[in-house]
């Protein structure tokens, strides 16, 4: 199970991910955020990081060349695209030497015609909530069906019930921000240790 936790400020919280074995921690450069961070200070977070340790800027609906020199600032190896990006900016992203993750909400996802399904589902998703980051849990009733490839999980996940939902939808993956907070935008060390190990579990 890939664990991403996401939203993170801090050199502490950073470390407690990865002291707690996530696979990936992710940094909010979408502006309005509690947990919004400059390229600056993601740079000095990321360095922290291992090598193993998928490092994760997240945008939303911002322009692709800002995007890009955003995360080439930052020094993250990875584009997460919050909004309604195109499958011409993943490949973009790609090809300036990034990974990229996609967000969709499930009213999205089933909004996708099969022909195009087949070229999103080759692509890493997210299914998350329709208001990212707001601790709202993942509406997995509304889906119809779940992505062929590579996809995680969000939306409201928390130590509580990440066990069971990752359980009944099988995603090869979760993402949490929320629910490893003590108040909003604010990271728990303990609560992302809990995290980590209820994925798991
Ligand atoms: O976290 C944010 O504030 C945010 C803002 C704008 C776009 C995306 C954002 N977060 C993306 C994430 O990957 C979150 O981990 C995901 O939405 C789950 O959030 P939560 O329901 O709070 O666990």
């Amino acid at each position: 199970m890939y664990v991403k936790i996401c939203g993170l400020q801090t050199a502490e919280t950073v470390a407690a991910a990865v002291d707690a074995g996530a696979d990936a921690v992710g940094f909010v450069f979408a502006p309005g955020s509690p947990r919004t961070v400059t390229a600056e200070l993601a740079a000095e977070l990321v360095v922290q990081v291992p090598a193993g340790v998928e490092t994760v800027g997240v945008f939303r609906n911002q322009p692709l060349s800002e995007v890009l020199d955003t995360a080439r600032r930052a020094g993250v190896s990875t584009v997460q695209l919050h909004g309604d990006e195109s499958l011409a900016d993943m490949h973009q992203a790609k090809a300036a030497g990034f990974r990229t993750l996609r967000a969709f909400s499930a009213e999205a996802y089933n909004a996708i015609t099969a022909a195009e399904k087949q070229a999103w589902d080759a692509e890493r998703l997210l299914l998350d909530a329709v208001e990212p980051g707001a601790g709202v849990t993942f509406d997995a009733a509304m889906l119809h069906s779940v992505p062929s490839g590579f996809w995680l999980l969000a939306g409201g996940l928390t130590p509580g019930n990440v066990a069971a939902l990752a359980s009944s939808l099988k995603p090869n993956g979760v993402d949490v921000s929320s629910g490893v907070e003590s108040s909003r935008g604010i990271k728990d060390a303990a609560l992302i240790r809990a995290f980590v190990r209820a994925a798991r579990s």
